[in-house]
């Protein structure tokens, strides 16, 4: 954990006793948390299906409810909550179980209020490390693969409109499904841009709250909040003179959009708790596989905010309409990873090329180093042949073992149902129809599969 305190968060309190919601609520509001209480399973997984919370404490003993038959729920409908059990029932047998469903930690109860903040700033810390480490992963990811050529007449299309929107200070929307390169694409609008000297720097929309992902983005003075010891630049400041990239801005909070827009608009924003108007000079480019159009016209994005993001817009093809691009990119990758992993893989076998050239590929780019990785690692001849290409398997392994009331975990039953149900509705907003829950639960179910 770092010294400083960190900023207040969403926090979901599920117990049965109302007096320990009020307590804890108090204790923790007075941190500056924001607290939304349940007093069962059915009113917790509801308020998980329409806020983002960074840390939820959960009772184990719910009255006839099991915390515990609850807690696999919670990790289910929103993965990146931070789930503390909150339990009287010291026990370590308890604790190795809470663990094993999905806790972070284990608090027990009574506890003073110094131990209840304490149990959750560690968890808000380790949220805002892990928004940190998808923002450099994403970073470094983009950053391998800079170089960006293609054979495929639509990609050179949007890859030439990239570039010659590169050096004006246009903000750039980027759209296309997941994998197919939007964050390689808008590193490299910054690579070619004038701003290239300067810092590139990624803010990764989803699963934070809106209270945490303002001050990450424009960061906190001291004094904002309790324990807030020193004041903090956010990614906007460490953007200044080069390009903040908004990745998967769909995700964007609604209650925090008004003042992006302000900040994309006229470039001014406030740190958290500082009434002071600061400046910086940032290029923006934002990306997203979610139809925007949709999402204003149902009211959870703002049409003034997608109009100023949306200068210019490209549309990235899916790998399956690259077809000049797949051998030409499975070649590269394969080589790379041979490289990497000292293996002796140089080329695919004729099987194997065709094998890659029929597949869908769903997952596009991402989906296809993913294969190509475990291929390389599998093959122990210089020819990889089409037996290490887990691809034949990988498009139709719903129709046989996963089914209901096979030998299968529930997981593997979910996937296989979202990827039946998406392969039968046109559009991903049908398909969350379909399954009954909403549009950004699907997607985030989509990108914990990897589907
Ligand atoms: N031209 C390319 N050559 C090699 N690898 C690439 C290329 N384009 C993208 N990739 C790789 O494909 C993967 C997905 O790329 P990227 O993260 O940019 O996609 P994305 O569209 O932003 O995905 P998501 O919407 O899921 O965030 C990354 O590992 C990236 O390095």
């Amino acid at each position: 954990m770092s010294k400083d305190t960190p900023p207040p968060a969403r926090i979901l309190l599920v117990d049965d006793e109302s007096a320990i919601l009020r307590t804890f609520r108090y204790c923790l509001e007075d941190a500056g948390h924001r607290v939304a209480t349940a007093q069962n399973s059915a009113l917790a997984l509801e308020a998980l299906q329409h806020d983002v919370f960074d840390v939820c404490f959960l009772d184990l003993g719910l009255g006839s409810e099991s915390g515990l038959d609850l807690l696999p729920k919670i990790k289910a409908a929103a993965p990146w909550t931070r789930v503390v059990v909150a339990t009287a029932q010291a026990s370590i047998d308890v604790a190795v179980e809470s663990m094993r469903a999905g806790a972070s930690d284990y608090l027990v109860k009574p506890c003073s209020p110094e131990q209840l903040r304490f149990a959750a700033n560690k968890q808000i810390e380790a949220r805002r490390l892990e928004a940190r480490v998808e923002a450099l992963e994403s970073e470094r990811s983009a950053h391998s693969n800079a170089e960006l050529t293609s054979g495929s007449p639509a990609m050179a299309h949007v890859l030439d409109e990239a570039r010659r929107v590169a050096d004006t200070d246009a903000s750039v929307l980027i759209l296309g499904e997941s994998g197919t390169g939007k964050g390689v694409t808008a590193r490299a609008i910054h690579a070619w841009s004038l701003r290239n000297a300067r810092n590139f720097v990624t803010v990764n929309c989803p699963s934070l709250s809106a209270d945490l992902l303002e001050s990450e983005l424009f960061g906190h003075a001291k004094g904002a909040f309790t324990g807030a010891t020193e004041s903090t630049q956010g990614r906007v400041a460490q953007a200044d003179g080069g390009t903040l990239f908004l990745d998967e801005i769909g995700d964007f909070p609604l209650a925090l959009q008004p003042k992006l827009l302000r900040f994309v608009q006229d470039k001014e924003y406030e740190r958290v708790g500082d009434a002071s108007t600061r400046k910086a000079d940032v290029r923006i480019v934002a990306a997203t596989n979610r139809d925007l159009d949709a999402m204003v016209a149902a009211g959870t994005f703002r049409q003034d905010l997608l109009y100023r993001l949306n200068v210019i817009s490209l549309k990235l093809p899916a790998l399956r309409e690259r077809g000049e691009d797949i051998m030409v990119l499975a070649e590269k990758v394969l080589l790379e990873f041979a490289l990497a992993y000292r293996r002796p893989a140089r080329r695919f076998d004729a099987a194997a090329q065709q094998a890659i050239r029929g597949y869908g590929w769903p997952g596009n780019i991402r989906e296809l180093r993913n294969v190509i990785e475990r291929a390389v690692i599998l093959s122990s001849t210089e020819d990889v042949g089409v037996h290490c290409l887990s691809i034949a398997q990988d498009t139709q392994p719903q129709a046989g073992s996963v089914r209901v009331g096979a030998n299968v975990s529930l997981e593997e039953l979910e996937r296989a149902h979202i990827v039946a149900v998406m392969a039968a509705t046109p559009t991903l907003d049908m398909a969350a129809n379909t399954l009954g829950i909403d549009a950004s639960t699907l997607y985030r179910k989509r990108k914990q599969y990897g589907l």
